[in-house]
């Protein structure tokens, strides 16, 4: 198998965000993004510089965010969570942005080991996923996304989960939705940038007119990864 995907880090918490809040998951964060959001809180994952590679197990002491990477396989990632004994059956990969890569070999191959799988992207590259994954699409409108790509990306989406500041992203976020045929079909968090009260009111007040779902990142709360 080739060495393709580049992790930056690989743990296991609790699901912070979204649909699968509070549920025990494997986190595996890939390494690159040029999206190049200004709020991000993963800016450490956006070049992949090759100076930084090292070894897959230098990635889970999770003491400081480090921009290193580790260039492995799908067969080693998996090998990796199990020498470390991990016991989540939800494995996340996020980044970074995760569908700068393939992920049907990584997607299929947890499913093979009995794993659910959560993808977290921003819709900006084609999801590539094995069709029992759970897609998590947080729409980012960017210069450099197709409109088919975003589009395509927003179809396949399990769940639709919209990083939002103030009411300008709340009429985005309308605009975007509006072309979605299956709609209906999906969850729709919004989860407010960083834990600033006027956003997080903001997005409670949306989410009660519009029976949505509010997304608050318990993990910042409890301070944990
Ligand atoms: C770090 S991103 C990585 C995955 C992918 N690049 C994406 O944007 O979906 C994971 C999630 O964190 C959200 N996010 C990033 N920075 C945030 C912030 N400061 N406040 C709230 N959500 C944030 C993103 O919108 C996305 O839903
Ligand atoms: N606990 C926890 N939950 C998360 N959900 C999405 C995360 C991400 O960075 O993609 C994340 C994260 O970094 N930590
Ligand atoms: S797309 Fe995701 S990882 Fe990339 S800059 Fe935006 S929030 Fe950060
Ligand atoms: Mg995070």
């Amino acid at each position: 198998m080739h060495k393709n995907y580049k992790v930056n880090e690989l743990f296991q918490t609790i699901q912070g965000e979204g649909f699968y809040t509070g549920i025990p998951a494997i986190f595996v964060r890939l390494q690159g993004c040029d999206v190049g959001c200004a709020w991000c809180d993963t800016k450490h994952t956006w070049e992949v510089d090759p100076v930084k590679q090292t070894e897959l197990n230098q990635l889970t002491d999770r003491s400081n965010e480090s921009e290193r990477w580790s260039g492995v396989n799908a067969q080693q990632i998996i090998d990796e969570i199990k020498r470390l004994g991990y016991t989540a059956n939800l494995v996340v990969i996020t980044g970074g942005e995760p569908c700068m890569y393939d992920l049907r070999e990584l997607t299929h191959l947890l499913h093979e080991f009995g794993f659910h799988t959560q993808i977290e992207t921003s819709g900006t590259y084609p999801v590539l996923v094995d069709s029992l994954s759970w897609v998590t699409v947080s729409p980012k409108i960017n210069m450099r996304a197709k409109k088919e790509v975003l589009l395509t990306a927003l179809e396949r989406a399990n769940e639709i989960k919209h990083p939002v500041g103030t009411e300008k992203d709340i009429e985005q976020l309308d605009a975007l939705l509006r072309p979605v045929k299956s709609i209906k079909e999906k969850t729709i968090c919004l989860q407010p940038i960083s834990q600033k009260a006027k956003a997080t009111t903001l997005c409670m007040k949306t989410c009660i007119e519009r029976n949505w779902r509010l997304s608050v990142q318990v993990h910042k709360y409890l301070d944990i990864d």
